[in-house]
């Protein structure tokens, strides 16, 4: 369980607020206004900025001290943090280990990673040499290798067209739903969030607020939302 406890975040003039629990296993859209703070909330969880008051806690334990690669989670951001000059295997490889030489058991795991998001055989590509879909299934690849309980996903597909996110999408509850992650997600797309998410946190006016289902609050959207999305 996610645990957002009291806490405050402030950049400049812009605070957030949130006080909610994600249930093990919840897939979570994160819906709002332009600017309204669904990033920076993400980022907070992710540990790459201090909130100024309140608590982040993991399954109970108090991780808001705790340095991001030391957090139970994996983010896929928007641009997909592939490293330019290491080959696809190596990128993935990177999500277990420092080390750019990998073990043999290592190579195994991320064979059959690639082989899962349908890359099967283009582990010694350079991540140039692949399309924008097939760069967004080597990241979800190392999400998938590092088996982490949580997932932030930041838009990562919206460079891709309609058809290609929504089989990235599906894939992504596919894998969040055989390993039990949790999963939260900004989008900017309602389709994206009915799809993916059966839950949805509102990130509007300063608050981020807890999860509601996501039909019900589409179908019946706060003004804040309503404006956002338009008729
Ligand atoms: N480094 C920063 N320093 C100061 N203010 C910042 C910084 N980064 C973001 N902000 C402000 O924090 C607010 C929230 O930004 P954030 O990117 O989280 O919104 P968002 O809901 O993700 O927006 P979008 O949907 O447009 O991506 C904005 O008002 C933004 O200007």
């Amino acid at each position: 369980m996610l645990t957002l406890d009291r806490l405050r975040i402030t950049q400049d003039d812009f605070a957030l607020e949130a006080d909610f629990s994600i249930a093990p296993g919840a897939r979570v859209a994160v819906l709002g206004p332009s600017g309204a703070g669904k990033s920076t909330l993400l980022t907070t969880i992710a540990g790459f900025l201090a909130p100024s008051a309140g608590r982040v806690l993991w399954a109970g334990t108090d991780i808001t001290g705790t340095a991001p690669g030391m957090r139970p989670l994996s983010i896929l951001f928007q641009d997909q943090n592939l490293f330019p000059h290491l080959t696809v295997s190596q990128n993935i490889g990177l999500g277990i280990s420092p080390r750019p030489r990998l073990s043999t058991g290592d190579s195994r795991r991320i064979e059959a990673a690639l082989e899962r998001v349908g890359l099967a055989g283009l582990g010694a590509r350079k991540p140039v040499a692949l399309s924008g879909g097939e760069q967004g299934r080597v990241a979800l690849a190392r999400c998938l290798l590092r088996a982490k309980p949580l997932l932030l996903l930041d838009e990562p597909f919206a460079a891709l067209g309609p058809a290609l996110k929504a089989e990235m999408l599906a894939l992504v509850a596919e894998i969040a739903r055989e390993q039990g992650t949790t999963v939260l997600m900004v989008s900017h797309d309602p389709t994206d969030a009915t799809a993916l998410c059966p839950e949805t946190v509102l990130v509007a006016e300063g608050t981020a607020y807890p999860p509601r289902p996501t039909a019900a609050l589409l179908a019946n959207p706060p003004p804040a939302l309503a404006a956002y999305l338009g008729p």
